[in-house]
């Protein structure tokens, strides 16, 4: 019988992530399913690679954005890697959205077991990403994201305080390059985008695809303030193409640095500093999702 390890976070989703433990099970009748409850950091991750060194066929992640990145961190670099299973119970729940998994719990459990799709996965010096890689005046911008901000603009809102910060005329020299060609800027934010679904602005990236093999990034030039609001519309919307603070790059690896030692957001949270190396992985994990881009061998 083939082998598929939960893992919940119980302080997600206003603490609800157990009540979905049943319905899970019977939903992997298929399986043998076994049980991880978190207690704290990392542990989704430790949980996430004991399930790939015991081979198991399938692993899946209750919980919120934080949840999901700890668990794929566990999964990434491993030989074997389950087919994972999304149930989102966040705030954000961006890769969910991206993988058009249903933000309703009990519809994103009826697809536990079922259809499967490939995406790509983001590698940022020694950590994994699923979303966004935020770079620019977030030391202090994260802290100010209130909860309701966090909830209507996903992982973007800390975009807001990069544009009032922006006002109060805040800028660094940052250079990125990509696939070999770089860009030497004052730059407000630097943003790297694996998929089009970035908070709820999903035409920011519309191009993008959870699988195209591609990072998304978009450099956004230091600004007058009478500029800086049009600009962070533009960029919400999608039409960049028109506005010389925005460059869009695609590319397979970017390398970031500044004369100083910025924090990363990385998912939301601030994970490491630059310098950052930034790689895509091809195609690299299997969930468990509506587009049913390749069958489970
Ligand atoms: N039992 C627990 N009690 C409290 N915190 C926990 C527990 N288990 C894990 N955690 C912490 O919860 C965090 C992840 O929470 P969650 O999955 O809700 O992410 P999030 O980033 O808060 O999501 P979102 O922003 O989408 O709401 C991890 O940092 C982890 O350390």
């Amino acid at each position: 019988m083939k082998k598929c390890m939960v893992i919940i976070n119980p302080s997600s989703g206003k603490e609800k992530a157990s009540e979905y433990e049943k319905k899970i099970i019977g939903q992997l009748h298929n399986y043998e399913v076994i049980v991880k409850e978190t207690a704290g950091e990392k542990d989704a991750t430790r949980f996430a690679k004991m399930a790939c060194d015991e081979q198991y066929d399938a692993v899946i992640l209750v919980g919120g954005d934080g949840t999901l990145n700890e668990g794929i961190n566990g999964i990434a670099e491993q030989p074997h890697r389950p087919v994972v299973g999304v149930v989102p119970l966040g705030t954000v729940n961006d890769f969910a959205r991206a993988l058009d998994i249903s933000l309703d719990p009990d519809e994103a459990i009826a697809l536990l077991g079922g259809k499967t799709t490939k995406a790509d996965i983001g590698k940022v010096n020694d950590h994994y990403f699923t979303n966004v890689i935020a770079i620019g005046l977030l030391a202090e911008a994260v802290g100010d994201v209130s909860v309701e901000q966090k909830t209507s603009l996903g992982s973007l809102a800390y975009l807001f305080e990069g544009v009032k910060a922006a006002i109060q005329n805040d800028s660094y020299e940052m250079e990125v390059t990509a696939d070999g060609q770089t860009y030497k800027e004052n730059m407000m934010l630097f943003i790297c985008v694996l998929t089009d679904s970035v908070g709820s602005f999903r035409q920011l990236n519309e191009d993008a695809d959870k699988s195209d093999g591609l990072l998304h990034g978009f450099i956004i030039k230091s600004t007058s303030t009478l500029q800086v609001v049009g600009t962070a519309k533009n960029l919400l919307t999608g039409n960049y193409e028109d506005d010389d603070n925005i460059i869009k790059l695609n590319a397979r690896e970017m390398h970031i640095k500044a004369t100083e030692a910025f924090p990363l957001n990385v998912d939301g949270d601030l994970i490491s500093q630059l310098p950052a190396k930034i790689s895509i992985l091809h195609n690299h994990i299997e969930f468990f999702a509506v587009n049913s881009g390749t069958r489970p061998k």
